[in-house]
């Protein structure tokens, strides 16, 4: 199989063998970004941008006097069905917490909508109920075998301690209830708060967290998505923060504003020395392979699979900007 990876001088599509692996990352969401539901002219913006993923909020991007209002928009958006645009993308609704009176109509309402949305971000998940009372109201109101994806956010000291428990339920649910978990999405500001932690430039205070996050998603084969950089106008800071979290491991990053949105869907790509140097060590690797040699050297570092699986990953993620 690795054969036919390599071969190509190009980037090369998709193999089998990597099918299970990256078929949710099929559906990229490098900037997941947010649109206040109550605000018509700012979802039809969000309609113009190059953005992998649009998520029209119920939840903290509204005001409490605003969530009836947001609710109604989002259901009119959502009746006239996904508005099209020059290529694929997620259209998602984050509803209400599921501590608050909001969340019920939030799901009613998109959830009898003319068309569905792709996905629900669900804020706060503190325990595996949370997953299990949701898929009980999706499966009450889909009759069909339909799938709806699931974003599901961490975001306190309790929802750390219940992540793994979290995941598996959700991942247990996606077998035999319409619902598909699909990333997990760090949230930091909430985070910060429910900890009574002071934010710091360099983020020291978040670190375990935000580890943490990036290290269960991959272990429930999740896409990982980052926090938010709230200073949206420091297009700089935002990069770093991105390439930090993009070598952290994570697939994405919320974004809060148009102006974030290039500089985070860019970096969420490996650069073209990372896809060079990516090619070229597979293609090394399938030649001392072929040759019987586990461990060799390729641009004088030490090379065996853990480094190889790096590489793929690097081709893997080039591969999207094709789709
Ligand atoms: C910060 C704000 C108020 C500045 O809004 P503004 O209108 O003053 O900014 P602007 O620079 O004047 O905007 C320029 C253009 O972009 C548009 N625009 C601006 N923002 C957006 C947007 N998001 N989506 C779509 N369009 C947008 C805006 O309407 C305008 O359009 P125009 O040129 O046609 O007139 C505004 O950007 C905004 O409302 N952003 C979203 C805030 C939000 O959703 N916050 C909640 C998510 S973060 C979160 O929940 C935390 C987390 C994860 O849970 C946890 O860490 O715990
Ligand atoms: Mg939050």
């Amino acid at each position: 199989m690795l054969v036919s990876f390599v071969k190509f001088r190009t980037i090369p599509r998709f193999l089998n063998i990597n099918k299970i692996i990256v078929r949710k990352y099929n559906v990229p969401r490098r900037a997941l970004m947010y649109v206040p539901g109550d605000d018509p002219k700012k979802i039809s913006k969000s309609l113009t941008l190059d953005v992998d993923c649009i998520a029209l909020d119920c939840e903290d991007g509204v005001a409490v006097n605003k969530k009836r209002e947001a609710r109604e928009t989002i259901r009119s958006f959502l009746d006239k069905g996904k508005p099209s645009k020059d290529r694929d993308y997620d259209f998602g609704v984050r509803i209400n917490a599921f501590d608050t009176e909001y969340w019920q109509e939030d799901l009613e309402s998109c959830l009898t909508a003319i068309n569905l949305p792709d996905t629900i971000l669900i804020p706060k998940v503190e325990t595996a109920d949370t997953i299990k009372q949701f898929s009980e109201e999706v499966k009450q109101r889909i009759k069909s075998d339909k799938k709806i994806n699931v974003i599901i956010y961490i975001e306190s000291a309790r929802a750390f301690l219940n992540i793994v428990d979290i995941c598996k339920t959700a991942e247990g649910l996606s077998k035999t209830s319409n619902i598909q978990p699909v990333s997990l999405v760090f949230g930091s500001d909430d985070f910060c708060a429910n900890i009574g932690a002071t934010r710091t430039e360099s983020s020291i205070e978040i670190l375990y967290a935000r580890q943490k996050l990036v290290l269960v998603a991959k272990a429930f084969n999740l896409q990982a998505i980052d926090m938010v950089y709230i200073k949206y106008k420091d297009l700089e800071g935002l990069k770093k923060q991105c390439e930090e979290g993009m070598k952290m491991g994570y697939t994405g990053k919320q974004v809060i504003h148009p102006g974030q949105v290039p500089i985070v869907q860019e970096a969420f790509l490996p650069s073209a020395s990372q896809i060079e140097w990516a090619s070229g060590l597979l293609q090394s690797f399938e030649k001392h392979q072929k040759d019987g040699k586990g461990a060799f050297t390729y641009k004088g570092s030490m090379i065996d699979m853990p480094t190889m699986r790096q590489a793929e990953n690097v081709i893997k993620l080039a591969n999207l900007k094709k789709t």
